[in-house]
């Protein structure tokens, strides 16, 4: 048992992350110091901060890409630097635009996500199983891109992209969901979409634990529960997204001062004038 901020234990075997003590140097620059931060199994984390916060530096961990300079870093009860990152991998969904950018423009919809089943990208034998194709389908209506399933992936919109990659990530039925600022470059009607389906799926008990990284605050999807705001490499603020989210740890956060409205389960932020 280890001893949360709310004074209740937690059971280690719970904890999907579990950040301690961690640091990320590259040379002289300090990526990330003294992060300690953990995701349960049912929590939905907003990490929020300006460019450079080190916020993707913490995702890469996050998703078992990058080892820490300093501390330990355990991902779904794994210890980066112990256990095959390859082994763990399998069980993560990441939505990144990296990821996005490798997938071959000339794949089929439908492709691009059943084949997230057999770790590659496209099509890659001549059947798949019904089951798969069956999920794929499933995932494709709830992303609302079914009705794209036979076009090819580099023929889509942006968003429409960015909805066939979430679908992708949870063809596995992974145990965490990874968001690298999934609405970057989407129009408004792109963006609110995104966030009305990112929503749904947080609302959802059955959906994994999940963490999306994003420099905006109206992007962050009603039911998510947690926030996580860094600056410089270094935690502002964590805990349940409404203790979380004041006017005067966003200004902190952002070096500015800013004014925070609320509106039902939406923020809007702006300066203050
Ligand atoms: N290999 C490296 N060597 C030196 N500095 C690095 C290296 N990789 C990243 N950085 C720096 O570390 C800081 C954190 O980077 P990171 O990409 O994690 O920030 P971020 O919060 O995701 O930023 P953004 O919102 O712009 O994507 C940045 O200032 C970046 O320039």
């Amino acid at each position: 048992m280890t001893p949360r901020s709310d004074g209740w234990e937690v059971d280690v075997d719970d904890l999907v992350i579990r950040l301690d003590g961690v640091g990320v140097r590259r040379g002289r620059t300090s990526l990330l110091s003294d992060v300690n931060w953990s995701v349960e199994l049912d929590e939905r984390w907003v990490v929020l901060g300006p460019n450079g916060a080190g916020k993707t530096t913490l995702l890469k961990m996050a998703s078992t890409e990058m080892h820490p300079t300093e501390g330990t870093v355990d991902v779904l009860g794994e210890r980066l630097g112990k256990a095959n990152v390859f082994d763990i991998r399998p069980r993560i969904g990441l939505c990144s635009g990296a990821l996005l950018n490798r997938i071959p423009g000339d794949e089929q919809v439908r492709d691009v996500v059943v084949s997230a089943g057999y770790a590659v990208f496209g099509r890659w034998r001549e059947e798949y199983d019904q089951m798969d194709t069956d999920r794929a389908q499933e995932l494709l209506e709830l992303l609302g891109v079914a009705h794209l399933a036979d076009r090819e992936f580099g023929t889509l919109s942006e968003g429409e992209r960015k909805r066939t990659m979430i679908a992708r990530a949870l063809m596995t039925d992974p145990e965490l969901l990874l968001f690298d600022e999934p609405a970057a470059g989407l129009d408004l009607g792109g963006r609110e979409d995104l966030v009305a389906r990112l929503s749904t799926l947080a609302l959802d008990p059955d959906a994994p634990a999940s963490v999306l990284v994003t420099h905006h605050v109206e992007e962050i999807p009603p039911g998510f529960t947690h926030g996580l705001l860094l600056r410089e490499g270094e935690i502002v603020a964590q805990g349940l997204l409404e203790d979380v989210l004041t006017e005067d740890n966003l200004s902190k956060t952002f070096d500015q001062d800013l004014e925070l409205r609320r509106n039902g389960q939406r923020y809007f932020a702006q300066r203050r004038s």
